[in-house]
């Protein structure tokens, strides 16, 4: 089924809301999606994005997908061929670094949400033109942070963001304070090295202090 710009900034917005963080998954190990994904809701975040990086991407969101509680897409979506996989994979959304017109109309075509991804205040704009109130400011530290973030919402306050890229517990709430800011996205709460050694519990923790902020 089809899907508006404007259905789909509704889905982002209410998707963004659910906690004040989004884990940006980078999965090597389908094997680690299911147990990653129950400690990740257990701490208190229940939407996941995994990126499509990596060869086991794809399975690990379907694995990812049986998970009670949880809301999964697929991050780092770049053209219609990962919509297809993306969907096909149970994502429920798709989250991109930056956005093209193909790659828009592929995700309303499917139905499949999208936060796509501004730098600029001439992305931004186009993106609101199209109907996307909601959008990922990437790369957020490097373009400047939670400054050039509040900036932007002085001409543009009705654009609401997801700032992702050098985000952690160090920076976050200068995020979360601004007014155009509904949650952020970051890798910190999944460590690489706790992923692979199966420390669930300590990624829980990592969550729940996330949940918090
Ligand atoms: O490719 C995408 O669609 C992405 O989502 C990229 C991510 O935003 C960053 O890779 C996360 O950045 P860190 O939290 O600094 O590790």
């Amino acid at each position: 089924m089809t899907m508006t710009p404007l259905e789909i900034s509704r889905f982002t917005e209410t998707l963004c809301r659910k906690a004040p963080v989004i884990p940006v998954l980078v999965i090597e190990d389908a094997a680690h999606a299911a147990p990653l994904a129950e400690a990740l809701i257990a701490g208190g975040l229940p939407v996941l994005e995994v990126t499509l990086r990596t060869p086991a991407a794809l399975d690990a969101i379907a694995a990812m997908s049986g998970v009670p509680g949880g809301i999964v897409g697929a991050g780092t979506v770049l053209t219609p061929d990962d919509v297809r996989a993306a969907q096909d994979a149970g994502a429920q959304f798709a989250v991109s670094p930056g956005a093209t017109d193909r790659l828009l109309d592929a995700c309303e075509a499917a139905g499949l949400p999208i936060l796509p991804g501004a730098a600029t205040a001439s992305e931004a704009m186009r993106l609101l033109e199209r109907g996307y109130g909601v959008q990922k400011f990437f790369p957020a530290s490097a373009i400047g942070g939670a400054p050039a973030l509040k900036a932007l919402g002085g001409p543009l306050p009705q654009v609401r963001f997801c700032p992702t890229g050098g985000i952690d517990t160090a920076n976050a709430a200068d995020y979360l304070a601004l007014d155009n800011v509904l949650c952020v996205g970051g890798s910190w709460v999944a460590p690489r090295e706790l992923v692979q050694k199966g420390e669930w519990a300590a990624i829980t923790g990592l969550a729940r202090q996330a949940a918090a902020l």
